[in-house]
């Protein structure tokens, strides 16, 4: 299997995404338009996406930047706050077009300000989340002040996601964006309603390789990158086959001197290459034939959608990804700038 030089995939989705807004939305809807067919996409906009209504005209606003000629599917969510009436997500699930609900602890992540200050306070959006069968997202780290940042999504399974899971037993949970053989084991051990994305660039880099000769803003993200031993779960997981883990980019553009700043923001740009990342990874660890799974299959069955009935056909040809891309008037530097990626995406 490792010396294909070809593979052909059932077309992938994007389970977590951020595609933004105006300059920056019209920069990026097409590269993640070019590999995927559909991608949940995240609500944290400022102001956050919190009504049916915002996600419905967020939604028009990502077709209104869609390249022309290609097809693509934005499944859109709501941004839980401490305010938000349990009677929206009746409302939201009827849309037909609101897949998830986001759960930010408040002060987690980048725009997370609005996010929820005491899970007490969501307790009648969850039930009400349950009773719809509405996909609960998290971003699973604690915000407490004194909890170490490489601690915090440990301390959000301990504290948090244990006891979601035991009060609402009907509810189908998606802990996002995974970074530690903690968090795999407890996807491994929790119940079939339970289930894990995981992005390419936690599967590519460890910690040293934002740290080691040098810091590296476009390689900060939240949750940040971990130990190799994490590194490896997160490979042996996403290789598994298990059919609780799938692939979510989170490719979450910022402009450049947002990054390239003494305070730094939170965020990886992957979608101009984001499949093409994820077959390194599977040719790397010898499972090709497991990355069409991952990729395309365990996403839409746990969301309950159909698989697509495309394919897309990658080649073992190197490409040199560039310096830069253009948003607005800003530029945006994405994963392996100036670099080579194995793999290209065939046309
Ligand atoms: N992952 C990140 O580092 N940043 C995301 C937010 C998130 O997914 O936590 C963003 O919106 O920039
Ligand atoms: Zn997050
Ligand atoms: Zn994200």
């Amino acid at each position: 299997m490792s010396a294909s030089s070809e593979i052909v995939l059932t077309r992938p989705d994007d389970w977590h995404l951020h595609l933004r807004d105006g300059d920056l939305l019209a920069a990026v809807v097409g590269h993640t338009a070019e590999r995927f067919a559909r991608a949940i996409v995240m609500p944290n906009l400022r102001p956050p996406i919190t009504s049916t209504a915002q996600a419905l005209a967020y939604r028009e606003r990502i077709l209104a930047a869609l390249p022309p000629g290609l097809a693509f599917e934005p499944l859109m969510t709501l941004y839980l706050t401490d305010r938000l009436p349990p009677s929206e997500i009746a409302a939201a699930k009827a849309s037909g077009h609101i897949f998830a609900a986001k759960l930010y602890p408040a002060g987690a992540t980048t725009n997370s300000e609005h996010g929820v200050t005491r899970l007490e306070n969501i307790y009648p959006v969850l039930a009400a989340m349950e009773r719809a069968d509405l996909p609960l997202l998290v971003h699973g780290e604690v915000t407490d002040p004194g909890v170490d940042i490489f601690d915090r999504e440990q301390r959000f399974i301990d504290e948090r996601l244990a006891r979601i899971l035991a009060d609402f037993p009907g509810l189908r949970v998606v802990f996002e964006h995974v970074t530690t053989a903690e968090a795999v084991a407890f996807v491994r051990e929790g119940p079939p309603r339970l289930a894990a994305t995981i992005t390419a660039h936690h599967l590519l880099y460890s910690r040293n390789a934002m740290l080691v000769g040098g810091i590296r803003p476009h390689l900060y993200c939240l949750p940040i990158l971990k130990r190799e031993r994490h590194r490896q779960a997160l490979i042996a997981a996403a290789t598994s086959g298990e059919p609780r883990f799938f692939l979510g980019t989170d490719s979450a553009p910022h402009p450049a001197g947002a990054k390239e700043s003494s305070c730094g923001c939170a965020g990886i740009y992957t979608a101009h290459a984001a499949i093409e990342l994820y077959t390194e990874v599977f040719d790397q660890a010898g499972a090709l034939d497991r990355l069409e799974g991952f990729a395309s299959h365990h996403g839409a069955d746990f969301y309950g959608l159909e698989r697509n009935r495309d394919r897309i056909r990658l080649r073992r040809a190197p490409w040199q990804v560039p310096d830069a891309f253009p948003a607005g008037t800003e530029r945006l530097v994405p994963l392996r700038a100036g670099e080579t990626i194995a793999w290209r995406l065939e046309r």
